[in-house]
């Protein structure tokens, strides 16, 4: 796991070769995960996040942590993001974005990891930015290793994800 900088070009351009988007989704996924951060309903936790999320036909959607009086009720910013993507008609995901005020920088919850799994392939890149801009990319796959998905429960080739 190493911090890259996303205001170093080099950087920029080999992590997203290795990963399959270009420089520009990246340039796009950083700026939207930054400003939706601004826009987290998080006043018990103080703790911004902000999500960006890449669809398979190249629309990008947000999300921001929700949080909630009941503490256990609120979440988090990916879930948010994909919850959105999926009530526009998006079920397939090539690039996962979060964007937090801490470094090095926050990485997708266990539960957020099963639910980014759902739609994404375990080459998936996820992207994850600390508060000056740097970054860790790494694949779906890393951050769940032998994961349970769709694929495994016999009524899956009925799921609108997999249809
Ligand atoms: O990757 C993460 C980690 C945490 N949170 C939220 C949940 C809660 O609102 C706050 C503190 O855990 O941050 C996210 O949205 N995404
Ligand atoms: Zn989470």
């Amino acid at each position: 796991m190493k911090l890259l900088s996303s205001s170093d070009p080099s950087q920029v351009s080999q992590a997203c070769a290795e990963y399959g988007i270009t420089s520009a989704q990246f340039d796009t996924l950083y700026t939207r995960s930054r400003a939706a951060k601004d826009r987290a309903y998080c006043p018990y936790s103080r703790f911004r996040v902000g999500s960006c999320i890449l669809t398979d036909n190249a629309q990008f959607i947000d999300g921001v942590n929700v949080e909630n009086a009941s503490y256990p009720v609120g979440t988090c910013a990916e879930r948010v993001a994909i919850g959105a993507a999926v009530s526009q008609g998006h079920k397939k995901f090539k690039a996962v974005a979060v964007a937090t005020d801490i470094s090095p920088p926050a990485s997708p919850c266990g539960m957020c990891r099963q639910f980014i799994r759902e739609f994404c392939h375990l080459e998936t890149p996820i992207l994850m930015f600390d508060k000056d801009g740097s970054f860790v990319i790494m694949k779906l796959g890393q951050l769940l290793p032998a994961s349970f998905g769709p694929e495994a429960l016999p009524s899956a080739a009925s799921l609108p994800a997999t249809g």
